[in-house]
């Protein structure tokens, strides 16, 4: 591609290369990168009209007119040159509805060449680009360049629209050297622009300022585990997207037909990302919280969440020999002996006999796989046991007179029923029975908790009473007991029916073509080419089995940052992860810049995390505001009236979000407050718990309560700083006590 012509040139100094840029010089920057956004657009709707009037005429042709009869492979021809076209336009459809810019990027290079690039890639009628795809190697020099090593680009230059308008330029001059001398360079940096945007509800795609290291990473080869790290705030989120779209581009056969799943941790999380995929073109992806990630094998809401010592209890690897034990049980109500009359004799097999049988099927079968092994084992049984003086009979006539009889038939649909997971699960609500199956494994404090967690009820727990944890545990089950047969679903069923309302935020209908090689009845979890996982510290180890059965054979990327865990044992996390990669290759990369918060509240954050966790990694913060944050007091009238109040500021000082963070305990009473207040900007407002703002960020936010968030987490100081990395431009929290006794504050190193 040659250089579009520059308009004439008036010749001031100010257009010389790191010259200061005036604002006619700005203008006509922008009118000539305007000329080719409308080419592009004007290329793709021209390709659009193309390929509908082929669609239809096409159509027409081949259904009805006999007389303008046209070849198949003619046809054939047509809808391939155009479904390109089509294909793109219906894209961009998309990307228009739901996003500022098709064209973003330009680069000038060394040998006189300019290359845009683009979300997607658009080529003018004779073939040639008139944009680049991102994630085409070509792009990649806009992403990695620097002065240091500029890879052939003399300047980088950012373009910012607005739908089809371009209203704004940021230039990097990145080889001086070889910069023409009519070359403008514009702007501030297309960066710090972005970052002093503020920020709306949801997650936006960062596709044109990726910064190098983070490129690295999203374009960093699919095979194996891709482990990223990094503090707060340094992308590790809309890397990982921004991968999931590249691996998609780059592997696209593999990974639509295998599917590629995210996995975040909840549903408010999924949420606030669930645009950037599409903003990128990617419709095909899954994306689930952790709490539902079950939700193909059981029905499950995965919205509520345990208390912290129980929640740590069901999340914990001791879990597996529990309900290991559990699935050993006989089934609640069984009938304790067989007996049948068969020709005038009584045959019997009596409790102990039955309990040999079951436990030699359970060793090889599940479950709801084994009741023909059972069937068989018992009929032998009975046959060893037979008086076969007085019963003259072959073997197989036996069976036969055996099965007919309907107390066989009964007595085995009584003693080997199907068992959903939900009715085993439910079972630990059963002190008694949790004694017998958890007395060497769990202690008698951490019994009492697991089964409070399980209400007695006739009923079973409803779809909404399962918690987050519960998922991991269902998962479990169903992988030990097998599907129960279809026929005698008893309770919730084991498949989802199509009309089921699970989270599931973008589809994989389309995926899940019938030509897919898995027997449902061998295997019920859906599976995945790629799995990825966002804060991944927070995956317990019986979460982490739960994600292995979506990814027995897939690739992984998996993002975390230790410092955040609200996990009380980072060890028994750390294991199940090593247990995960096993052999397998790993890549690891580390993003070491915030991009989010400012260096002075991140400064305070990292202060008080180091005191308790020495080892966090800690980002360098990129920008700075001048402003320190703001360390409240209540006063008498109490938290809820200080937190209006401190709120009021705050949304008159930031554009954007404001989050109020809470403990779980002092939520409802904020909330209430802040309703009853109803402050004019409410709409810019969220009152959340330290959980539930993982991952998530405001311009302003208001930390309420910081003793109260650390004395009820797990996590401690961990989630207090979580809370604390949360803001874009200001942080104010508010003590509760009034006499300095706050122990954070103290306790910052
Ligand atoms: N290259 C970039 N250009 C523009 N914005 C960026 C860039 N990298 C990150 N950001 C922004 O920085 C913020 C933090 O990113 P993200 O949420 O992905 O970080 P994170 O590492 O996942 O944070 P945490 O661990 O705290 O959840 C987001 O607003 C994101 O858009």
């Amino acid at each position: 591609m040659t250089a579009p012509d520059e308009p004439d040139d008036d010749g001031t100094p100010a257009d010389q290369p790191g010259g200061p840029a005036t604002p006619d010089l700005v203008e006509r920057e922008i009118a000539v990168e305007q000329a080719h956004v409308d080419l592009v657009y004007g290329r793709l709707a021209e390709a659009t009209r193309t390929a509908q009037e082929v669609a239809t005429a096409g159509r027409s042709l081949f259904q009805s007119d006999r007389g303008s009869y046209v070849r198949e492979e003619d046809g054939t021809g047509l809808y391939e040159r155009d479904v390109f076209a089509f294909q793109a336009a219906k894209r961009l459809a998309v990307l228009d509805a739901e996003h500022e810019g098709l064209v973003f990027g330009r680069l000038d290079r060394t040998d006189g060449e300019v290359r845009y690039v683009g979300r997607i890639g658009v080529r003018d009628a004779d073939y040639e680009p008139l944009v680049i795809d991102w994630r085409a190697r070509a792009a990649e020099p806009f992403y990695r360049a620097t002065p240091h090593d500029p890879m052939q680009v003399v300047r980088r230059r950012v373009l910012r629209c607005q739908g089809q308008q371009v209203i704004g330029i940021e230039d990097d001059l990145l080889d001086g050297e070889h910069a023409r001398d009519d070359l403008a360079v514009v702007g501030e940096g297309a960066l710090m622009a972005a970052l002093t945007r503020a920020r709306g509800h949801t997650m936006r795609d960062i596709v044109a300022t990726i910064q190098g290291e983070q490129d690295e990473a999203i374009r960093a080869p699919y095979q194996g585990f891709t482990l990223i790290s990094g503090g707060p705030g340094t992308g590790k989120t809309v890397v990982a997207l921004h991968r999931a779209a590249y691996l998609l581009y780059s592997n696209r056969r593999r990974f639509t037909s295998g599917g590629v799943l995210v996995v975040g941790p909840s549903r408010v999380f999924m949420n606030y990302i669930e645009r950037v995929l599409p903003s990128l073109g990617e419709e095909s992806v899954t994306l689930r919280p952790v709490g539902t990630v079950a939700g193909d094998v059981v029905r499950l809401a995965g919205e509520r969440v345990d208390d912290a010592p129980t929640a740590a209890v069901k999340g914990s690897l001791r879990m597996v020999r529990v309900l290991r034990r559990l699935v050993q049980e006989p089934p609640q109500a069984v009938p304790l002996e067989l007996r049948l009359t068969l020709r005038g004799h009584v045959l019997v097999l009596r409790v102990e006999a039955l309990e040999r049988i079951r436990a030699e099927v359970l060793a090889h079968h599940k479950l709801n796989a084994g009741r023909e092994a059972a069937e068989k084992a018992l009929l032998q049984a009975l046959w060893r046991g037979r008086p076969a003086a007085e019963l003259d009979m072959e073997r197989d006539e036996f069976d036969d007179a055996v099965t007919d009889t309907a107390a066989f038939t009964m007595f085995l649909l009584a003693w080997w029923p199907g068992v959903s997971a939900p009715t085993a699960l439910a079972r630990l609500g059963d002190r008694g029975l949790l004694a017998r199956l958890a007395g060497s494994t769990l202690s008698s404090a951490e019994q009492d908790l697991l089964a409070a967690s399980y209400p007695r009820t006739a009923d079973l727990p409803r779809t909404a009473d399962w918690t987050v944890a519960d998922g991991a545990l269902l998962d479990e089950l169903v992988s030990l007991l097998g599907p129960v047969p279809e026929s005698e679903e008893r309770d919730e069923p084991l498949f989802l029916p199509d009309d089921a309302e699970y989270a599931e935020v973008v589809t994989t209908a389309d995926r899940l073509t019938p030509t897919r090689e898995v027997d449902p009845f061998a295997e019920p979890h859906q599976t995945y080419s790629h799995v990825l996982v966002d804060e991944a510290q927070d995956i317990t180890p019986m979460q982490w089995r739960m994600l292995r059965r979506r990814g027995a054979g897939a690739s992984w990327t998996i993002v975390g940052d230790p410092a955040q865990s609200s996990w009380p044992d980072a060890a028994e996390t750390d294991r199940a992860l090593k247990e995960l990669v096993g052999t397998a290759p790993v890549r690891r990369f580390r993003m070491s810049t915030n991009y989010r918060s400012p260096a002075e509240v991140f400064d305070l954050a990292a202060s008080v995390v180091v005191r308790a966790y020495p080892e966090a990694d800690l980002p360098r913060a990129v920008r700075s505001t001048g402003v320190e944050p703001l360390l409240l007091v209540a006063d008498e009238r109490g938290v809820a009236a200080g937190a209006v109040d401190a709120v009021v500021d705050l949304l008159g000082e930031v554009e954007g979000t404001v989050g109020v963070i809470c403990a779980p305990t002092g939520r409802d009473e904020v909330r209430a407050a802040l309703d009853a207040a109803a402050l004019p900007g409410a709409e810019r407002l969220a009152v959340v718990t330290s959980l539930e703002s993982k991952g998530l960020e405001y311009d302003g936010v208001l930390v309420v309560d910081p003793d109260r968030i650390v004395a009820e987490s797990p996590g401690g100081v961990r989630s207090l700083y979580v809370a604390l990395t949360r803001p874009t431009q200001r942080l104010v929290t508010l003590d509760a006590a009034g006499d300095g006794s706050a122990g954070w504050r103290r306790s910052r190193g």
